[in-house]
């Protein structure tokens, strides 16, 4: 857990944090959102001491960090920034092994957690360890960014844009990864973004910042429907409200069972309705949706699910939505990890429900 109490930092008789105080519980990923110069950064990095406090506390669990000694802060706070911070002449491996080196780990327990990192990022060990910083996409580097920052197993990981300089694909992928590591670790994570999807997608709770005020601290759910002002309004951005919700939403949490068409030969669309089915192979995998297009003309026909064309229950609905429109589909399948059909997510189930 880490806790902010009437946090303030002052430059010059300004105050560019002002009084802010919030709670991440332990496990909960936080993230600091706001306008450029709203001191986002600065928060951050009072947590860690890189910054000066000059009012106000901050706790880790029930320690004041001003009072932790400064290779426990190390151990116990993780940290990842931007530009990644990778020494370009060292290695990867030696990369990641900073902090456990500084911490006199064994040589033996260091070579593992190197692997065992590396591995949770799906970077192979054996081609990844001996490279250098500048043999790296910029995607990879962030990873192993990441990996550094947790190589002594903190409780707690901040993280400033980690994600801001690279490319809007790599990006969503990163997300993603942070995500899954977030559930594996159970880390407390603190992180700072200026860009709302992205906040909306990982964050369990967002706190927004303007000119060095906290306005409103929130799970993100009720950030968008009740938004603490007409700042907070105007910064979520009002026009794709609705897409930004479905970005907080799950194909799990939409999905529905799918029928499944014991001889898909006779399927026979029934223009009244969007009746479909599913044609499967001998192992389960779907091969063809019957029926189920966007336009009735189409509607009888066979339509062959390839990957792109199916979604995963932890999908965000935003995605599935943008798949279901970008193939002229009402329906998606839902698959399982060796792609077997475990049910199906509707357009109308989108819509017929509150989001
Ligand atoms: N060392 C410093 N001396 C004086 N003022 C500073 C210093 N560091 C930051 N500031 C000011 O404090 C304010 C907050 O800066 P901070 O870097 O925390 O903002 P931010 O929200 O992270 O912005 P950005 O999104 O642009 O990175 C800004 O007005 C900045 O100019």
């Amino acid at each position: 857990m880490i806790e902010l109490q009437g946090l303030t930092k002052t430059y010059a008789g300004k105050d560019v944090v002002e009084e802010v105080s919030l709670r991440v519980e332990s496990g909960e990923f936080g993230v600091l959102i706001g306008p450029s110069g709203c001191g986002k950064s600065t928060t951050l990095r009072m947590i860690n001491r890189l910054i000066p406090i000059t009012r106000g506390r901050i706790l880790l669990g029930d320690e004041d960090v001003t009072e932790l000694p400064p290779e426990q802060l190390r151990r116990r706070i993780g940290y990842a920034i931007q530009s990644t911070g990778l020494f370009p002449h060292w290695t990867v491996a030696e990369n990641i092994a900073v902090v456990p080196g500084l911490l006199k780990w064994p040589k033996q327990r260091i070579d593992a957690r190197i692997d065992e990192l590396l591995n949770l990022f799906h970077l192979d060990a054996g081609e990844f360890r001996h490279k250098y910083p500048h043999q790296l996409s910029g995607g990879q580097a962030q990873r192993v960014g990441v990996a550094r920052a947790l190589a002594a197993d903190p409780e707690a990981l901040l993280m400033d844009e980690p994600f801001g300089a690279v490319d809007p694909l790599t990006r969503d992928v990163l997300q993603n990864e942070m995500l899954r590591v977030h559930r594996q670790t159970g880390k407390t994570i603190v992180f700072v973004t200026h860009d709302m999807d992205e906040a909306l997608k990982l964050a369990s709770r967002i706190a927004i910042l303007n000119a060095g005020r906290l306005v409103q601290y929130d799970r993100p759910i009720e950030l968008l429907t009740q938004p603490a002002d007409e700042f907070v309004r105007n910064f979520i951005g009002k026009a794709d409200l609705g897409l930004k919700l479905l970005s907080r939403r799950w194909v799990y949490q939409y999905q529905q069972s799918a029928e499944i068409l014991e001889q898909p030969s006779s399927f026979h669309h029934d223009r009244s309705s969007v009746t479909h089915g599913w044609e499967i192979d001998d192992q389960g995998r779907p091969l063809c949706l019957h029926g189920g297009r966007l336009y009735a003309e189409e509607s009888e026909q066979r339509t062959r699910v390839t990957h792109e064309w199916s979604a995963t229950p932890d999908m965000t609905m935003k995605e599935a939505l943008s798949r279901m429109v970008w193939f002229r589909v009402m329906v998606l399948p839902v698959l399982d990890e060796q792609e077997r059909l475990i049910g199906e997510v509707a357009m109308q189930g989108v819509m017929g429900r509150e989001p």
